[in-house]
């Protein structure tokens, strides 16, 4: 995989401005105003000698001065754990901060290589502007112009000669990828920004601006999340025909790359078919499922409301009935923090490996209760069972008649399996094998 590098600094020294530039492209939310640009974005960046991936960790919200602290904090630590490389930024305009100072401590610390960059360095006649970063003591200083492109290619040779020669850190099997789908108009960006902690507001892209798939990294509960393809959740205005077909395609591509699926039901429709096609698509991928009912807060409520809506849906959803369902309104926030404990706990599941001991404790256990029925007149027959895989946790069964057993006492053993090792919310997939009879 592909090496890693962030961006961490205050808001407004310029990290999304040096993002664009390293990734080529305009966006439209840098912006003056501090903490507006809100992603932790993602991109890949080739131009290089060697290629590597390159983190914004910008955007949050300095509500004052202890709490911005405190997000820096986090968010360089996400970096330091996350990264191979940091660039560390700071404005040269305004001069050393005490938020600065305190980063740079931490990041003093750490055992990768720490670029410590000024920018905003416009000129050479504000190069002694910068003078006052010297105090920090951190050895090379590196001044840039992020905007006019200055000392950025000499940074980025020595930021790329620092590159390990390869990194596994993507690979981490310890990032949860989530896809948010849903019908236009369900509510899919209020939620994002909601999972993400703060509203946001959304630049409008200009007519004819190309569409850029970003995905956002987020850590919640000391665990990594990549929301992915946010920009494409988040894109405004694409009310036309055209636009509204790509948004299934675009929900199939993030359910490709997805782990958890959150399925997003706008409760004053209920379930639509289009919502069935989606649902079934990332059933067929054996990704793990989580309805939101997103809206909750449009309805009219008797006490039997939330359970016809539970209803529906485990009729519409056959298949996925152990797909958890919560209950959402991202307008007012009200219990957007199920969300995310459903996604770690059904994770945890479609993450699990089981013994093979206790598998096969199970297994044997499960077909003495019921016998399999007949195939063919012949009886079929069960010798060992083995997990092969996760996400989805995949079970190898040995038999006699791999073709031989029916579907619904394939469902039979899952339910086992779901019951006994709490596979109560993930997916589950059984393989038949048939086994060289020893004789
Ligand atoms: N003069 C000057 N201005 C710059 C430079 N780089 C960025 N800026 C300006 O600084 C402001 C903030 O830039 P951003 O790239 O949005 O900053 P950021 O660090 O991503 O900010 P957050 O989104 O708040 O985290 C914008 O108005 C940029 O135009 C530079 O090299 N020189
Ligand atoms: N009452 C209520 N309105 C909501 C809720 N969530 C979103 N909305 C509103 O529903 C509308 C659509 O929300 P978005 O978040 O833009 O929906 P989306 O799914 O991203 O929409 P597209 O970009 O068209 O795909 C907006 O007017 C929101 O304010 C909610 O929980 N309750």
């Amino acid at each position: 995989m592909m090496p890693l590098v962030a961006i961490v600094g205050r808001p407004n020294v310029g990290k999304s401005t040096l993002f664009n530039r390293l990734v080529g492209r305009r966006k439209a939310i840098v912006d003056d105003m501090p903490g507006v640009t809100r992603d932790r974005n993602y991109e890949t960046v080739t131009r290089f000698e060697t290629p590597f991936i390159l983190i914004d960790t910008g955007g949050f919200e300095p509500v004052s001065e202890d709490r911005l602290l405190q997000q820096m904090r986090e968010q360089s630590q996400l970096a330091m754990e996350e990264a191979d490389v940091i660039i560390f930024l700071m404005d040269g305009r305004a001069g050393l901060t005490p938020s600065d100072v305190e980063v740079v401590e931490m990041l003093r610390r750490v055992k990768k290589p720490v670029f410590f960059v000024v920018n905003k360095v416009d000129g050479e006649k504000l190069e002694n502007e910068a003078a006052d970063f010297y105090t920090l003591g951190v050895g090379t200083l590196h001044t840039i112009s992020a905007e006019h492109n200055r000392g950025v290619i000499d940074l980025m040779e020595e930021v790329v000669a620092a590159l390990p020669k390869s990194s596994t850190r993507l690979d981490d099997e310890d990032i949860t990828r989530i896809a948010v789908v849903g019908r236009p108009n369900v509510g899919k960006s209020s939620l994002v920004n909601r999972l993400l902690g703060f509203e946001r507001v959304v630049a409008n892209p200009t007519p004819g601006t190309t569409r850029d798939s970003v995905d956002t990294l987020f850590a919640c509960n000391k665990k990594r999340y990549l929301l992915i393809d946010t920009a494409g959740i988040r894109r405004k205005g694409k009310t036309t025909q055209k636009l509204e077909k790509y948004s299934v395609v675009d929900s199939l591509r993030s359910i490709e790359r997805a782990d958890v699926v959150l399925i997003v039901i706008n409760a004053e429709e209920g379930v639509t078919e289009q919502d069935e096609r989606i649902a079934g698509y990332a059933f067929e991928a054996g990704k793990a499922c989580i309805f939101v009912v997103n809206k909750w807060d449009t309805l009219a409520k008797d006490n039997s409301t939330l359970g016809k809506f539970v209803d529906q849906i485990k009729t519409e959803f056959k298949y996925l009935s152990f797909a958890p369902i919560v209950f959402v309104s991202a307008k007012s926030g009200q219990r957007i923090n199920r969300v995310m404990e459903e996604v770690e706990r059904v994770m945890a599941q479609y993450s699990k490996r089981v013994s093979t001991s206790d598998l096969n404790r199970v297994f044997s256990e499960a077909v003495e209760k019921h016998h399999a029925p007949l195939s063919h007149g012949r009886r079929v027959k069960f010798y060992f069972a083995t997990q092969v895989g996760t996400k989805p946790p995949t079970f190898v069964l040995f038999t006699n008649q791999p073709e031989g057993v029916h579907f619904s006492y394939e469902r039979y053993l899952m339910n086992k399996f779901r019951e006994a090792f709490d596979f109560t919310g993930s997916p589950l997939k059984i393989i038949f094998r048939g086994r060289e009879r020893r004789e």
